[in-house]
Parts: C-alpha cells; structure tokens; sequence
C-alpha cells in the first residue's frame, strides 16, 4: 500500500497540479477534505479504470498524431495516469509518445500546443535565465533533458518544435527506469530556427529569427551550462537532438565540469555497440574481425564508431587495427583524407588506404569491404538498397543490418526488404519500431536498436550511485550490460534486444552497470555491492495513487 501524503492545496488547485491530480478516482472523503464536491462528476473510479477507459478511448481515435495529443493531454493533467498507461501498455503506447510519432509532433508543435510543460529559455530571455530557473517548483529536479531543436531525429530543424524529443525522453526515463517524474525537467533553448516554413508560418510559436550562431551561440550555451550547475549542482543534465557542428563541441566542453551526457553520440553508441554484442554471441568470432560500413559520419556514427574502436582496443587491436575495421560515410561517399572538409570526429575514420576515387558511394564500399555489419545512421530513407544488401549478403553468413535512422520514413531500410534480401540469414535492428515479420508461420519481434534502452538506465544509474560525472567506460559498461541480459544469450534463434515490456530489467541492468563503473572510476561515492540493489531500488516511482492527508 502506498504512503499517504500530506497535501497541501485543494479545490482547483489540486486538480490543475498535475502530479498530485487523480481526476475521478479522489474518493468521495477526499473530495470532501479537499474542497472538490461539484468540481467533478459524482462517479469515483479507480486507478485501473481510468487506464482502461483511457486504452479504449485511444484505440478508437483515427490516428498515432491524434493520440499522441491525447496522451499529452493525459500526461498534462494527470501524470500518474499517464504512467499507469505507459506501464500497461508500452508496446502500444511508446511509439506514440516516442518515435515515430514524436517526429510529427514535433513537426506539428505550434499547432497542437496547448498547456506549458517544461521550460523555454528563448535567446531575447538570456539574461534572465536564472531567475527562471529559481522557481521553488523545480527544487526536485535531478534530471535535465535539453534541446535547442536544430536536429530532430532525422528531420532537421525544428525550431521550438523539438521541445517535443525532451518531453518525450523524459516520459522514458519514467516509463522505463521509474524515475519520479518530479525529478525530470525538459528543457528548450529556442535560438531561432533556420527551417524557412517555420519562419514564415504565422502559427510558428518560437523565437521567430533565423539562429543565433558563432560565438553568441557557444555564450549562451555556457551561460545555459553555468546557470543550470548553480541551481542544481548534482543534476544530469543530458543533451538531445543538437546538430553535429554542436553536440560533439558542448559534450567535450562540459563532460568534465559537470554529470553531461549527449544520447545521440554516447547512447545510440552503447545501444549499437550491446546489440552487435548480442548479435556475435555465441558465433566463433570477435567485433575486432568484423568490417563495419557506417553510413552517416554526423553525431551518432562517429560516437558509434568511436565506441567500437574502444571496445575492439580491450579485444586487443591497436587504435589503427580497429579504426581500419570501420568505413564511414557522410552525404558525399566515402570519407578519405582526400575529403576537404571533415569534423575532428570524421578525421579519426577517414581511409587513407582506398584504392579508387575519391567519394565512393556506398554500392562501391561495400563491394570493396566486404562488412559483416552495416550501420545507418545518416537521417536519410531507403539508403540500403536491394542491390547493396544482396552485394553484402553474397559475402557474408549473417548480415548485421541496423537501419537506425528515425522516424520510420529516414530508416535507411525495412526489415522486411532487408530479411527478403538477404534469404532470411540477416540480424535486423531498427531505430524506429517496426511491425513483427511472419516467417515460417511464426512471428519474429523486431529488436529496437534505439538509445531508450540506455538513457533510462543511465539515470538510474547515476542517481542510484550519485555519480558525478559520465565517462568513456561508463558508456561501455552501459552496452555490456545491455548485451549481457540479451536473449540471444539463451537461445540462438532468440532476439537480440529484450522485449519493451522488459525496459524495467533493461534499465536497471543498465543503471547497475554505469553505478559499478562509477564506482570503479571513483565519480560516485564507495558503496558496498549487497547496497546497489536497494539503492536503485530507492529510486524506483511507480504509477499509483497515494491517500491524501490534509496538510
Ligand atoms: N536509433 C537511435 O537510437 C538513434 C538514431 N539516430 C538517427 O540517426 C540519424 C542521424 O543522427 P545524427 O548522427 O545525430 O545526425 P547528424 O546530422 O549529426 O549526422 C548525419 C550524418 O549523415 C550524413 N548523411 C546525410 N546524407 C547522407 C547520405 N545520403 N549518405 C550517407 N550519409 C549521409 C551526414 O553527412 P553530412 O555531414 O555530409 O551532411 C552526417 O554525417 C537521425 O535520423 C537520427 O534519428 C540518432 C540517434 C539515436
Ligand atoms: C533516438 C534518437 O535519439 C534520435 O533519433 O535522435
Ligand atoms: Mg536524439
């Protein structure tokens, strides 16, 4: 039975408090102690009902975009409900209020915006930064996702739409590794927005300017950084969705003054990296023997690749060996010391040993590698064609396939083309969820290599351990954990990743994994091992009511 809580508001005030609000279920005492009789309908109801009615009311609306709006309706009026639906239901509800159709949310923003959540911190607002920050309602806040919505899963600028990716984040962060939705804070820092339809939409609801850049850009993201350590010294403070130019340059800049962590570099790195983890096991063979074609050279495929080349370097292979193992290409072919202009990042992949032209296309690389595993993490649709599967099938037993791209329109493949391709021999994993595939009368989940297998459990993590910082090893110890709890492991046919209504046990793998490793590394506090347990369970919140007591 959950603890009563003292309640200190009541009437509409108690209604309108989103964490505190049950909606129907006060019962009839409640209603009486806390000033509600006639502000609702005289049925009370339970927990359960609410989720239900909530359930069929969604399955009967006509589309993913109208229920997302429904279920943020939820979220903005009663975030118990909205978690005991999430909880429920996952497999139906997270591409809802995650990828795919938090893409068009995005895209949607200024039209279906309806109640504040979460902070905007606009550029003409810069001087005032921490006295927004200030107010007492975000006292609790250990958590802090931020965009500035220049790169929205693979759909570009965004504006102040990409609000919508840290809301949706921190929806996971409870959903899966339960935390308190009062610790997590989603945050907007709306520098304009260079996406012309916005700039010229009169419904567009941001900072209407083309974006603040150069050195004004990287001020107000120190000033961003310096206000947000003042107010909450211990928080972690993850970054999502900034373009490539950006995210690389604030992580190097941040990640040893305070617990930073970017999902798009370090977590689709540990995602991808515990997933092919899982898809070696039990074959006779290392990640150092494998040939990796990473299309995309922008934040994900050089943190994915830096990744591996870390983890081959523990199997034994120089920095050169394991760097030789990876192609990477960006929108014009192959990257090779030839190319003009590349990121630091792209440098540590670019071949000096391709023999043809300069800008190999990606047909033309994998005729010449020969990968084991294809990666696509460009942003762009379609990319692993029929002919460029079938080229990399004809060299190899079992292809490793991971169209990552989101949402599903820019997956650089479909699972069922790429098993079709490939006579069935091919390990997929997609970065937006896919239908199960029918084979032999039987059907096959589709594993989702999506960084939501990490970032909850890096939160557990830290705040189960008090960790202070987010290191290279932590991050590899976070895909290790994910690869250890694979249920390839126990089966050869079996998926590589656990299923959705697993996420719990995936983040708390997790979470224990980057606790340990902190430790390790000493960036959290010594704790003795029979304590992690009860620590991250500490930190568990789960969807329910509690009983009220007036304050
Ligand atoms: N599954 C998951 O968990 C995750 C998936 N993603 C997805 O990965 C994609 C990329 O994200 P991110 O790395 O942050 O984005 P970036 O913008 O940082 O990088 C995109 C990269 O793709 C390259 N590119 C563009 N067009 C092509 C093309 N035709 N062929 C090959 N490469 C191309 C770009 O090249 P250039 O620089 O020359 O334009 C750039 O190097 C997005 O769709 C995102 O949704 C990202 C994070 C997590
Ligand atoms: C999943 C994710 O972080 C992305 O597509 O950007
Ligand atoms: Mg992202």
């Amino acid at each position: 039975m959950p603890e009563e809580r003292i309640v200190q508001v009541s009437g509409k005030a108690l209604l309108a408090d989103r964490l505190l609000n049950k909606g129907l279920a006060f019962s009839l005492e409640e209603r009486e102690a806390f000033g509600l009789n006639g502000l609702l309908p005289r049925a009370v109801k339970t927990l359960d009902q609410q989720v239900e009615a909530a359930i069929a009311f969604l399955a009967g609306l006509p589309t993913p975009l109208a229920r997302h709006i429904r279920m943020r309706t939820i979220q903005d009026s009663n975030e118990t409900l909205f978690y005991a639906i999430l909880e429920r239901d996952l497999e139906r509800a997270l591409p809802i209020v995650y990828t795919p159709t938090i893409g068009e949310a995005c895209q949607a923003f200024s039209e279906i915006w309806h109640q504040s959540r979460g902070l905007f911190l606009s550029w003409p607002d810069r001087d005032r930064m921490t006295e927004i920050l200030a107010d007492p309602a975000y006292d609790d806040v250990r958590i802090v996702c931020v965009t500035d919505g220049e790169r929205v899963l693979g759909l570009g600028d965004q504006g102040v739409g990409g609000m919508g990716i840290p809301i949706g984040k921190l929806s996971l962060y409870t959903a899966c590794a339960g935390i308190d939705p009062r610790h997590t804070l989603p945050i907007m820092l709306d520098v304009g927005t260079n996406n012309p339809t916005l700039l010229s939409s009169t419904n567009y609801i941001g900072w209407k300017r083309e974006r603040v850049r150069g050195a004004a850009y990287d001020s107000f993201i120190e000033q961003f950084v310096e206000a947000v350590q003042a107010r909450w010294p211990n928080v972690l403070l993850h970054f999502e969705d900034f373009s490539a130019a950006h995210a690389s340059p604030i992580l190097e800049r941040t990640r040893t003054q305070l617990c930073t962590y970017n999902d798009d570099i370090q977590g689709t790195a540990a995602v991808t990296l515990g997933v092919i983890l899982a898809a070696l096991e039990g074959r006779e063979t290392r990640l150092r023997d494998q040939t990796v074609v990473m299309v995309g050279g922008g934040s994900a495929g050089v943190g994915i690749s830096r990744l591996l080349v870390q983890y081959m370097a523990e199997e034994g292979a120089s920095e050169a060996e394991a760097r030789a193992r990876i192609y990477m290409l960006d929108k014009d072919g192959l990257l090779t010391t030839d190319n003009a202009w590349m990121s630091a990042g792209q440098m540590e992949f670019a071949r000096q040993d391709w023999p043809g032209a300069p800008g190999a296309d990606l047909l033309q690389v994998v005729r010449h590698a020969k990968p084991s595993i294809l990666i696509g993490v460009s942003g762009v649709g379609g990319l692993f064609t029929e002919e460029v599967v079938r080229e990399m099938a004809a060299h190899c037993e079992r292809p490793v396939i991971f169209p990552l791209s989101n949402p599903t329109s820019h997956a650089e493949g479909t699972p069922r083309d790429l098993m079709a391709w490939t006579e069935n021999r091919a390990l997929v994993s997609t970065g937006t969820p896919f239908p199960p595939l029918k084979r032999d009368g039987r059907t096959q989940r589709v594993d989702l290599a999506n960084n939501a297998y990490i970032f909850p459990g890096i939160g557990l993590g830290v705040l189960a351990s008090g960790a202070t910082r987010i290191t290279d090893r932590m991050i590899l110890a976070a895909a290790r954990g994910l690869a250890a709890i694979s249920p390839r492991r126990n089966d050869p046919e079996g998926t590589l990743l656990p299923p959705l209504t697993e996420m719990r046990e995936a983040a708390i793998a997790v979470a224990s994994a980057i606790a340990r490793q902190a430790r390790a590394e000493g960036v959290c506090d010594e704790f003795p091992d029979e304590e992690l347990r009860p620590r991250i369970e500490a930190c568990l919140w789960t969807p329910e009511y509690r009983g009220y007591r007036k304050g």
